[in-house]
């Protein structure tokens, strides 16, 4: 069984839960620290654009983070996946899900006026959404962290996520499946600052 618990995986090596990798790694945690490592580099090499920011651009994000990883970066996934208790959008519904998703976050205008608390609510609920959706095999959180920058500098707030620690983000996570979003609002209270200057 694999860690998503959907027995023979086809992203994965036959029998096993590593995923089928550009690399050739066959090791979990081996690719789990060359993952970490690429699409940091990545990342790095990412600059801010301005919007629309829609389910194509966060595809586009995915893409760019790991396309030296893995042949499906940038694709949704074709598998039911889950994680504790939680089984993300079913294949079929995400791109219905995806397009109202993003509709709305248009119509928000991606959160661009609103004041420091404002963006707090929207962006917190955005991404609890966003996590449940969960349109690919690896690799949502770190896309919509990065999706999530977009939006905070966009809306013209400094981001930094290095206050926020990992338990804090996954019990947020965990939290919002519920639409409980206090956690992940603190979560963006922690990581949105100052104003940035116009
Ligand atoms: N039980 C759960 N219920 C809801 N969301 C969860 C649960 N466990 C983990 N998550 C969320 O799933 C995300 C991980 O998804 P995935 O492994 O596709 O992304 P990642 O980029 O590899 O992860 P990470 O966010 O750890 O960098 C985490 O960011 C977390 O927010």
């Amino acid at each position: 069984m694999d860690k998503y618990g959907v027995g023979q995986d086809p992203y994965c090596y036959a029998a096993s839960s590593v995923l089928v990798n550009k690399l050739n790694i066959s090791d979990e945690s081996d690719l789990e620290n060359a993952e970490r490592d690429l699409t940091q580099v990545a990342a790095e090499a990412i600059e801010f654009c301005p919007p629309p920011y829609d389910f194509e651009f966060f595809k586009e994000l995915h893409r760019q983070l790991f396309e030296d990883i893995y042949p499906w970066a940038g694709e949704v996934r074709i598998v039911d996946v889950s994680k504790g208790s939680t089984r993300f959008c079913t294949t079929s519904r995400i791109e219905p899900e995806a397009r109202k998703i993003f509709s709305k976050l248009a119509e928000q205008r991606w959160f661009s006026g609103c004041t420091r608390d404002e963006l707090i609510k929207n962006i917190a609920e955005f991404s609890g959404d966003l996590n449940i959706l969960h349109p690919f095999r690896e690799g949502n959180g770190r896309a919509m962290r990065l999706l999530c920058d977009f939006i905070v500098i966009n809306a013209g707030y400094q981001v930094d996520w290095s206050p926020v620690d990992s338990a804090l983000w996954l019990q947020a996570s965990i939290d919002s499946v519920r639409c409980d979003y206090q956690a992940m609002q603190q979560v963006y209270s922690l990581c949105i600052g100052e104003e940035l200057p116009v």
